[in-house]
């Protein structure tokens, strides 16, 4: 996960005309966190969240899950449902990549959502920056 996250961020770093390593570089040492979720079923789906509004803190995640559903991001104002795909890995790009990137890559806000009659289970692996790296802007999209 961790090649895979390195090699999303060298496109990313490329595609914007900078050095492939450039956002490796800028999150510096890294820290892989990972979360296993369990959202078992709810029997009012409609009155509560799995997981609440919130964006990534790291550069990028990576997810994945089983075929349940759940995961919403939010587009336009409108909360949009992310087809499961069991045998995929779902990229969500967080809040250090938007800040490097000056916007061109956005910080997904997303949730995930409950049912009442199936449990699911995700599996997430953030790809963090210690917490005391300054992260700024790369020059080249200021
Ligand atoms: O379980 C999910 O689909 C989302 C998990 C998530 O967003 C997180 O752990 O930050
Ligand atoms: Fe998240």
């Amino acid at each position: 996960m961790k090649d895979l996250a390195q090699k999303l961020l060298c496109i990313i770093s490329e595609n914007l005309s900078l050095p492939p390593s450039y956002i490796q570089e800028a999150v510096g040492e890294v820290f892989q966190n990972i979360t296993i979720s369990y959202y078992s079923p709810c029997p009012q789906p409609d009155l509560a969240l799995g997981l609440q509004s919130h964006s990534d803190m790291g550069a990028i995640t990576l997810l994945i899950q089983d075929d349940v559903g759940g995961l919403e991001v939010l587009k336009d104002g409108m909360w949009i449902p992310v087809p499961a795909l069991r045998d995929g890995i779902l990229v969500i790009l967080a809040d250090q990549t938007e800040i490097i990137t000056n916007g061109r890559y956005k910080s997904s806000v997303h949730r995930a959502v409950v049912n009442a009659e199936h449990a699911r289970l995700s599996v997430a692996t953030f790809y963090d920056p210690s917490k005391s790296r300054k992260i700024c802007t790369a020059p080249a999209c200021e």
